[in-house]
């Protein structure tokens, strides 16, 4: 009862909803890991279906993320999910990552793995890593209690061109099911504080004849260095898009603010404080940190992006504008 209730507390991100990312899943769901977070901004393809399991024929062409959720939550309705549906990046993945306790890493190339080894390191999170090729699958941990990271494993490839793709090589639906499985056991074991984690160590599986074997690896000094440093220059994107503002402004202890006059908000609003932008100069920011989030939205996102400016000169680097305004978001809109 204990180790499931910590299961019930863990906040899981799964990253990648294919091959690797299905059966993770659904032994995290199935496990009760409380609250399980998908980000992939991908489409399903009936090429997709034979071995990335919680997606069927007819599913062919909607969003990976909605699916699997909706599959899921048929299997257990007990927990939180949370979907991202997005591909992530340097902007948005310091963001992402800081929501949750373990990050799992079940995607298809070096740049996303690279990005969000670096994005571990900086948010000190434990990530669960698996990889297939063809036959053969990897599995490790990165990065837990202090654990060498996928830069001291692996030095980052010059080029992305020198990986094939699945349709090109062929991805074994035994070994991704294996290992994707294999992943959410990592993630129960870091979630329990079991001693066996698999970290400093490589697990390979090769499916042809049946074999495994660990090596373990050790901490470069310099790996860390290099994932702080990929985030120094990045300046944060002020305007989101839609579907990252929706997802923004779900999170509590956020300011939502509608810059617009009260005639336009009376016609359709989205919630939040009503702050028109001409009086934003008089508003009182005594109550709010400089970590403090700030989602501005008007018609066309013009106003906003003044608004979010202005906030952005005052120190706050988390003011954010809408682009495009209200009409882009089709979530319910209040009317008063
Ligand atoms: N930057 C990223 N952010 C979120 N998800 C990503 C990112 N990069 C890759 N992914 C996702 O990781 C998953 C990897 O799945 P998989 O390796 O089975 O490949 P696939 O793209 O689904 O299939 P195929 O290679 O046959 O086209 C995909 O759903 C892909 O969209």
């Amino acid at each position: 009862m204990k180790g499931q209730q910590k299961l019930a507390h863990a906040k899981v991100l799964v990253i990648g909803a294919g091959g690797l990312g299905c059966p993770c899943l659904t032994a995290l769901s199935a496990s009760g890991i409380g609250n399980i977070g998908l980000a992939d901004g991908d489409l399903i393809s009936s090429s997709n279906i034979s071995r990335q399991t919680l997606f069927s024929y007819p599913d062919t062409g909607r969003y990976k993320t909605a699916v699997a959720i909706a599959s899921l939550k048929s299997r257990n309705p007990y927990l939180r999910y949370h979907e991202h549906r997005f591909f992530i990046n340097e902007e948005n993945i310091l963001s992402l990552v800081k929501a949750y306790d373990i990050v799992v890493d079940a995607t298809d190339n070096f740049q996303a793995r690279y990005l969000i080894n670096d994005a571990c390191v900086v948010k000190n999170k434990p990530l669960v890593y698996g990889a297939i090729f063809q036959t053969e699958g990897h599995l490790t941990v990165f990065n837990y209690q202090n654990s060498p990271t996928l830069r001291c494993l692996f030095r980052e490839p010059d080029q992305e061109e020198a990986l094939p793709s699945c349709a090109e090589s062929g991805a074994y639906m035994i070994t991704t099911n294996i290992i994707g499985t294999m992943m959410a056991n990592e993630v129960i074991k870091i979630a329990l504080n079991q001693e066996e984690v698999l970290s400093g160590k490589l697990l390979r599986f090769e499916a042809l004849d049946t074999t495994t074997t660990r090596v373990t690896y050790s901490a470069d000094q310099q790996s860390k260095t290099k994932s702080y440093s990929r985030f120094k220059h990045v300046p944060k994107a002020i305007e989101l898009t839609a579907a990252a503002f929706r997802e923004s402004t779900q999170r509590t202890g956020i300011a939502l603010i509608d810059v617009r006059t009260m005639e336009e908000r009376k016609v359709q609003h989205i919630g939040g404080k009503h702050i028109p932008l001409p009086e934003l100069e008089q508003f009182d920011l005594k109550g709010y940190d400089a970590s403090q989030h700030f989602y501005f939205y008007c018609q066309t996102g013009i106003r906003s992006l003044q608004a979010a400016k202005k906030l952005r000169a005052k120190g706050y680097e988390n003011a954010f504008s809408l682009k495009n305004g209200i009409s882009t978001l089709n979530c319910e809109i209040k009317n008063t």
